[in-house]
């Protein structure tokens, strides 16, 4: 097994180090200096040195630069009274968190409650480039040999320095299979294992200690499966697809028998530079393909973001806080906002969607004892991490046969392809109960027409179900009758997403920490469901440049109910998910899996742990795609309130007030097409 340093992990430093699963906390301010003395208080304009009861900010340490953010305090409204920008995290003497930065408004006091939140985005970049580090110290000695080892390394939020000892310079070639290789672990998508353990025990697995630090007791360990048994500490990614992309940018010998190599991850545009360069010099033309599709991403990437990808931390000047900092702990005023208003404050800055197999679950999703089966635990900790990082995911080994997935885009495919007159036969409006087929633009969302058509459908509401709440669904759905076999198709695809979006559910119970059945009885035992078959034009602007508020296909929106299976169009990349600073994340089609999210009910049951993501539909292929959406949700009437168990997780506060799944429904479906008057003409 190979060696590799391994860091102090400052969890375990006093201090309380939060910063590994935790952005933004709020803490009491101990002690203040200025000029290096101690003071009670500091108003704007100076420059202060601030020490916390407990941090979410990573101070520099093994190589990593400290985290950027800010300390703050906020009135209701989330008007910030007071705010402190901070440069720079150092350890004082007795590994005590000193945060030096400077108040741009208002002033703080020892003894003070403030916020603490961290700049998610430039840790991310800081935490891409560290794992690179220790990727690259694996690849190197696989390159040019076992002898080479690390000698120092600098983690910036910009770029990365590694330092080796070797005895010549490296070549073109090896540094292009550095890159090749690191890339190569980039697509696969790994997801590294992060494991706490005694020192002792890290140390005998193969981590050895290195840049002279002190070590805890235990310590924080992170393996990269199928790539390496390397075992090392510190902030890091959790999935090499976070990583996006490397490019070496410089080497040089810095002393006698020590090389520097520089690198840059996590940059699309540099990334854009490393994948066009692997391209043009790849052995065989499968590689070369290879190389230029993951380039075509890239800029597709960079198209739809629409904002210049920046290398340099936030200006001098700026004072306000950019919206990649995090701010959970929020005032009670603003807490009580999060509730009228959908937040779109995702637990984390994902970058790519995560793929489970989720075949375990439903193997045994009625075993009495399948709490304790491994399998099923294994699955359960995907779920749980994927809804908390993303309210998205893929799943495959979901039983559906890939023919009927298929054939169910297809027979769409087939229906919108009809004359607009034929279509109109099942026209939606109010008085069918909002079941039927819409035209282009015709619905809308948040006031804008979204660039799609679709058939509407909603499992059957007979006259009077559920009191006049259910009045504006009553009605049988409309189904075609060309494709003849349409009707049928689907009403055997619905009863299959309903059967695999029960098991789903189970396990989500399960990663949620309660029974099995949570979501069964009074609340979603009798699941009410909604199902649209969506076909989305192809833009006229093709070439994507010129586009406007009418290219979009599906505007940003959360879904309502529990949970979404979307079966979506082979090939062509349209829909996006909206991570927490507010970029859009392609979920791109996957062979053989469903795309799976979370939506509004599902929200409010966990009190805000899993959030239903904000999600987004632009077509900018050349041709037509079809999309096959089913909502599994709760009971039509059943009131929904946070968990306990949610709770609890969540801090102890109840976050949400309760809400009845159809009147969140009723007033969705009124509300999302244009007026009848201006539908006709
Ligand atoms: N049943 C669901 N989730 N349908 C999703 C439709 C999203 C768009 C709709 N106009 C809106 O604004 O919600
Ligand atoms: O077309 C898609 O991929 C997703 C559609 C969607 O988000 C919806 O209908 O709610
Ligand atoms: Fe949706």
């Amino acid at each position: 097994m190979q060696q590799t340093p391994l860091e102090e992990d400052p969890a375990y430093a006093p201090g309380s180090f939060l910063g590994y699963d935790t952005f933004s906390t709020r803490t009491v301010v101990e002690a203040l200096l200025v000029n290096g003395k101690p003071v009670l208080q500091v108003s704007k304009g100076s420059e202060v040195e601030v020490f916390l009861n407990r941090t979410p900010f990573y101070a520099e340490s093994g190589g990593q630069i400290g985290d950027n953010g800010f300390l703050f305090i906020s009135q209701a409204g989330n008007q910030q009274t007071v705010v402190i920008e901070i440069k720079d995290i150092k350890k004082s003497v007795g590994n005590i968190f000193v945060h030096k930065g400077t108040i741009k408004k208002g002033s703080i006091e020892v003894g003070g409650e403030v916020e603490a939140a961290v700049d998610a985005k430039l840790r991310q970049r800081a935490k891409v480039h560290h794992t690179v580090t220790h990727l690259l110290q694996v690849v190197l000695k696989k390159v040019i040999g076992q002898e080479t080892s690390q000698t120092g390394s600098l983690v910036a939020f910009d770029r990365l320095r590694f330092d080796f000892n070797f005895h010549r310079p490296l070549l073109d070639n090896e540094l292009m299979e550095i890159e090749e290789l690191i890339n190569s672990w980039i697509e696969d998508s790994t997801l590294l294992q992060t494991k706490v353990m005694p020192l002792t025990g890290a140390k005998k697995a193969g981590a050895i200690a290195m840049f002279g630090e002190k070590y805890g007791e235990q310590v924080r360990v992170v393996k990269v499966p199928s790539v390496s048994m390397e075992l090392f500490g510190g902030t890091h990614v959790s999935s090499t697809s976070e990583i996006r992309g490397l490019k070496i940018i410089s080497k040089q010998g810095i002393a006698s028998g020590i090389r520097r190599i520089e690198a840059i991850a996590d940059n699309p545009v540099v990334v854009g530079i490393a994948c066009l360069y692997l391209a043009d010099r790849a052995k065989h033309d499968e590689l070369a393909a290879k190389w230029t599709l993951r380039f075509a991403s890239l800029l597709q990437e960079l198209n739809c973001q629409g904002s210049p990808y920046s290398l340099t931390v936030p200006r001098e000047d700026q004072h306000e806080i950019p919206e990649s900092v995090h701010r959970s702990g929020q005032t009670p005023e603003a807490e009580r906002q999060i509730e009228t208003q959908p937040s779109n404050a995702m637990a984390t800055d994902f970058k790519s969607i995560p793929l489970i197999d989720i075949s375990p679950l439903l193997a045994k999703w009625d075993d009495p004892n399948m709490a304790q089966d491994q399998g099923i635990t294994g699955v359960v900790k995907q779920l749980d991490q994927a809804c908390r990082e993303a309210g998205f995911f893929y799943v495959k080994g979901h039983g559906i046969p890939d023919s009927i997935i298929k054939e169910v885009r297809n027979v769409a495919r087939k229906f919108f392809s009809l004359p607009y007159e034929e279509k109109l036969k099942i026209k939606i409006s109010p008085t069918t109960g909002y079941r039927g087929y819409q035209r282009m633009g015709e619905n809308i969302t948040k006031g804008i027409p979204d660039m799609h058509e679709a058939i509407d459908c909603y499992r059957e509401v007979k006259p009077g179900m559920y009191g006049t709440l259910s009045k504006p669904l009553e009605g049988p759905n409309q189904w075609p009758i060309n494709p003849p076999n349409l009707k049928q198709l689907m009403e055997e695809y619905i009863s299959l997403c309903t059967d695999l979006s029960r098991k789903i559910m189970r396990g989500i119970a399960l990663a949620l920490g309660a029974s099995a059945d949570e979501f069964e009885g009074e609340r979603a035992g009798d699941p009410f469901w909604v199902f649209r078959i969506i076909g989305y034009p192809v833009l006229s602007h093709a070439n994507g440049k010129d586009m406007t508020e009418n290219d979009i296909g599906c505007g940003a929106h959360t879904d309502y109910g529990l949970l979404t299976l979307v079966n979506q169009d082979a090939d062509i990349t349209a829909l996006e998910v909206r991570n927490q600073s507010g970029e859009w994340i392609s979920a791109p089609p996957v062979p053989g899996t469903f795309v799976c999210n979370i939506g509004d009910m599902l929200k409010i049951l966990t009190n805000g742990l899993y959030e239903s993501t904000f999600h987004r539909v632009i077509n900018k292929s050349p041709t037509y795609r079809v999309c096959v959406a089913y909502f599994y949700e709760t009971n039509f009437d059943a009131a929904i309130k946070p968990l306990d168990i949610c709770i609890r997780r969540t801090g102890g506060t109840k976050k949400f007030e309760r809400a009845v799944y159809g009147e969140h429904l009723v007033s969705k479906v009124t509300t999302n097409f244009v007026k009848e008057d201006e539908l006709d003409s």
